[in-house]
């Protein structure tokens, strides 16, 4: 971190922090991204030092703009209200074939037990008309948004997101040395996808863990873009030599949750938060390694959301120019199978795993049509 101090003694950004959690207190460094990225070098400079903070603390912030705080704003009052509604309202947003829409709360599961956070999942969106669904491939499907209340900002702050997604990756890109589009081939058609979360507040209900929102895990693509309200609640572990997941091989769900060394993201007004996920670690071969992270409850509900910038799902990720050791799998990774194996886990008892293994729908995954981008 460019500056740490402990959450003990007062320290006006740890005050946040959840109750019996802990950690040390991040103070992240913040960067301003560029209108356009093309090369230059102010961009493989700015390229060189976001890596380099991945690589030191794991996680930084970019500056939104001002566009970017109105979507933002938007998108936090639509949450509010959806997760507002009845019970029973909310449970119906859910679809048999995408992993789109409603998780109550209890109903996700990291490492084998029941998270707190109430989500609502935006997938890619598909009619049901198209190819793709016609021909069951895994987790294509509609979204099943509640109303254009909620699906119109949503959709904004996500489009937005996609072009933040991009410019980070070709700074990645100049940054590593690489030919511009070395990362960005991968994600035309990206299986970009968002997670709106609502945490209650600390006292609530007895399904997991007191105190835990969701367990620690990494997160399956390119790049987390985050961003919290004012509550906190987010820990992250930056990168050890010591500490190394590969949660494409063996879950990374759970890893270290009650060990010492987290740190806590405090909530910091006009940032967004970002860190590289499995498949960018994968493809450098771990010089930029996927961020553990973790949520505690706090003493008041908290709002929040996680964008994933991804690999489109027809993807088969191979290590990059200059990162490849032969590292396993050396046939690569396809990037529809990780999320198909990961949604399934993290979700036993939807509707949507239910069909899916009714159906056999992952013995598509092996066909080449779904694996078209390489
Ligand atoms: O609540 C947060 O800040 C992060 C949530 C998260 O890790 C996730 O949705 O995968
Ligand atoms: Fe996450």
């Amino acid at each position: 971190m460019a500056t740490i101090t402990t959450a003990t003694g007062g320290n006006e950004l740890g005050a946040t922090m959840p109750p019996n959690f802990v950690a040390r207190v991040g103070t992240l460094q913040t960067f301003e991204l560029p209108d356009q990225v093309t090369g230059n070098q102010d961009d493989i400079v700015m390229g060189r030092a976001l890596i380099d903070t991945w690589r030191r603390d794991g996680i930084l912030q970019i500056a939104m703009n001002g566009k970017q705080e109105k979507l933002l704003k938007d998108a936090f009052t639509a949450s509010k209200q959806f997760f507002g509604k009845p019970h029973a309202e909310k449970a119906a947003c859910v679809d048999s074939q995408s992993y789109s829409g409603y998780i109550a709360s209890g109903e996700e599961v990291t490492n084998g037990i029941a998270d707190y956070s109430e989500i609502f999942t935006v997938t890619k969106t598909f009619d049901l008309s198209e190819p793709k669904v016609k021909e069951h491939w895994p987790c294509h499907g509609p979204c099943p948004w509640p109303d254009a209340e909620m699906k119109d900002p949503m959709q904004l702050y996500l489009a937005d997101l996609g072009e933040t997604g991009e410019k980070l990756l070709h700074l990645i890109e100049y940054g590593l040395g690489l030919e511009r589009s070395s990362l960005t081939k991968y994600t035309k058609d990206g299986w970009h996808h968002m997670r709106i979360l609502r945490f209650p507040a600390n006292n609530a209900n007895g399904k997991g863990p007191a105190g835990r929102g969701i367990g620690s895990h990494t997160d399956y693509g390119l790049l987390v873009i985050a961003a919290q309200d004012d509550v906190g609640g987010l820990f992250i572990r930056a990168p050890s030599k010591d500490e190394k997941t590969e949660n494409w091989q063996t879950s990374a769900a759970g890893f270290r949750e009650d060990d010492k060394g987290w740190i806590y993201v405090p909530p910091v007004p006009g940032v967004f938060t970002v860190f590289p996920g499995d498949m960018m670690q994968y493809i450098t071969n771990s010089y930029l390694p996927s961020t553990p992270h973790k949520v505690g409850l706090n003493t008041r509900e908290r709002f929040a959301f996680a964008y994933f910038h991804e690999p489109s799902f027809q993807a088969v990720m191979s290590p990059l120019k200059g990162f490849d050791v032969g590292q396993s799998p050396k046939e690569g990774i396809h990037y529809g199978t990780h999320f198909t194996n990961m949604f399934m886990r993290n979700y036993p008892d939807r509707i949507t795993t239910d069909r899916m293994i009714r159906e056999n729908r992952r013995a598509l995954l092996d066909k080449p049509e779904l694996r078209t981008i390489t």
